[in-house]
């Protein structure tokens, strides 16, 4: 479920969020491979403060290996650790304990240090919506967790999920918002699946999108709608595509929000291939 953000919603998950981080050693942030930044909110490095962080670049498996490759380099310049995933089939998964032990480092030598009997080090996921931090929760625990709906007058205490001996899991991740005043920001959610549908313009996200596989990915963009030429003009775009798929309505004239449709369901459906929507700034 995709939520809408007002204030109040934001002020709450900031709260929740920062009750959680009280109880946790590492914070394990997850982003979507596709737009590793844009689904990130700022706020999350101001909110988890000097605590030590996990970078989970995930849904690799729909995005272009190559710019994935480039993040995982990006976060690293930004003194970042982060690991490539795909939750949905686990990949990449079984590195997530070690790296959360070399980033406790500190903690765990401060632990010896004072003669500290090490315990299990807490972690928390942590990310905008649809990123798949309950996909990675569940992949963790190697099992479908249970979950109980918010019922009122019911106090849901935290449970911890053990992932192997030396990491647990808070079983509900910290949820923040997509930040989206840039309008290209907003239309990378759009299409990723991050905000609601309702409350952007269909049309305007698919000329976003054809434009960017234009110049970005064009034999994809081709070889999904057997176009031989690509215009600059959307007019002619949508016409093209609409002829292909048979978006037609009186006259001959071509349905544009169906052809918005169309692609826009293709693109959430990773059938145009392997695409990432953002590159590292200064690529
Ligand atoms: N292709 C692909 N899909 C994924 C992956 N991880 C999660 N998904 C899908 O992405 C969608 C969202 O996953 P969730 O785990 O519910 O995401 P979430 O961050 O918990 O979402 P909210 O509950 O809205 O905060 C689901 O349809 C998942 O099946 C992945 O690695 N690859």
């Amino acid at each position: 479920m995709t939520i809408q953000w007002y204030p109040g919603h934001m002020a709450k998950a900031k709260r929740q969020v920062q009750e959680k981080l009280n109880l946790i050693d590492v914070v394990i942030e997850v982003v979507d491979a596709r737009i590793p930044l844009s689904s990130r909110n700022p706020l999350v490095d101001e909110l988890i403060r000097q605590k030590p962080k996990l970078v989970l670049i995930n849904k690799s498996d729909l995005a272009d290996p190559e710019a994935t490759k480039k993040w995982v380099d990006y976060f690293e310049q930004d003194e970042m650790t982060s690991l490539i995933i795909d939750a949905q089939r686990g990949k990449g998964m079984n590195l997530i304990p070690g790296k959360v032990r070399e980033l406790a480092t500190p903690l765990l030598e401060k632990w010896e240090r004072k003669g500290i009997n090490p315990r299990p080090l807490r972690t928390l996921i942590l990310g905008i919506p649809n990123v798949g931090k309950s996909t990675v929760i569940n992949k963790l625990a190697n099992k479908k967790i249970a979950r109980i709906g918010d019922r009122p007058g019911v106090t849901k205490a935290q449970q911890w999920i053990k992932v192997g001996k030396e990491m647990e899991l808070l079983d509900t991740p910290g949820i923040l918002w997509p930040k989206f005043e840039d309008e290209q920001v907003g239309f990378r959610l759009a299409l990723t699946g991050a905000i609601k549908e309702e409350i952007f313009d269909f049309q305007a996200a698919t000329v976003f999108l054809l434009r960017f596989l234009t110049a970005n990915y064009p034999t994809l963009l081709k070889n999904r709608y057997q176009l031989t030429e690509l215009s600059d003009d959307m007019g002619d775009m949508f016409d093209a595509i609409g002829k292909r798929r048979g978006c037609l309505m009186g006259g001959g004239l071509v349905d544009y929000d169906r052809v918005a449709e169309i692609v826009f369901r293709d693109f959430r459906q990773g059938k145009f291939g392997n695409i990432s929507l953002e590159l590292p700034p200064n690529d």
